[in-house]
């Protein structure tokens, strides 16, 4: 029985996993995460730490965060309240694809999630108010790695969906390559 369907991306290693739904007249069965099955997805199926978020106001933008090697991590990120479109670049400097960006809508509604791998910063816009998400960190947070890509960075150009709402001071902070 195929629980999850793997989606490629034009970036190598980053894959869009939608999460199927059995359902019933009570409503669904979905299994969220499983480390034999996504192994081949990119994931190193380990779970240091699985961190939630709330984010209230549409249009805010949380990112580009990533942690430098030797902590880089990767991490499966999905959305279960609300909808965002959720942005990963390509920051391996011997990669193709260097500095190109992957965005997608991740949603309660369409059960999908993003399996970024290691080497890639992530963020992302809500598209609805009160957007939950839930990561799955295969590392621990090492705050002395961590660095930061300014979302507005003309050499990266995110085509952001709708205005820009709200930022965090530190994210509005971070330079431009
Ligand atoms: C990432 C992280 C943060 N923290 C602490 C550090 C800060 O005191 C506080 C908020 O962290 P931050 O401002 O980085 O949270 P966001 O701006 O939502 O960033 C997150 O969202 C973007 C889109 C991501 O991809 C990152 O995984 C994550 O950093 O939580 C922890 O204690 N553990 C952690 O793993």
């Amino acid at each position: 029985m195929q629980r999850f369907r793997r989606i490629h991306t034009e970036l190598p290693g980053l894959t869009v996993v939608e999460r199927m739904q059995f359902g019933d007249e009570r409503g669904f069965f979905s299994r969220f995460f499983c480390q034999e099955e996504l192994f081949g997805f990119g994931s190193t199926g380990a779970i240091a730490q699985i961190n939630h978020t709330m984010t209230r106001t549409k249009g805010a933008v949380r990112g580009l965060h990533f942690q430098r090697s030797p902590h880089e991590e990767a991490k499966f990120v999905s959305c279960l309240a609300g909808a965002i479109f959720d942005v990963a670049v390509d920051m391996r400097p011997d990669s193709p694809t260097y500095l190109r960006w992957h965005g997608e809508v991740l949603s309660a509604e369409n059960a999908r999630s993003m399996m970024i791998p290691g080497g890639f910063a992530h963020g992302f816009q809500t598209l609805t108010e009160n957007c939950e998400l839930i990561y799955l960190h295969d590392k621990p947070f090492a705050p002395e790695a961590e660095g930061g890509l300014n979302v507005l960075d003309p050499r990266v150009n995110i085509a952001w969906p709708v205005e820009i709402t709200q930022m965090s001071e530190r994210d509005r902070s971070f330079a431009f390559i």
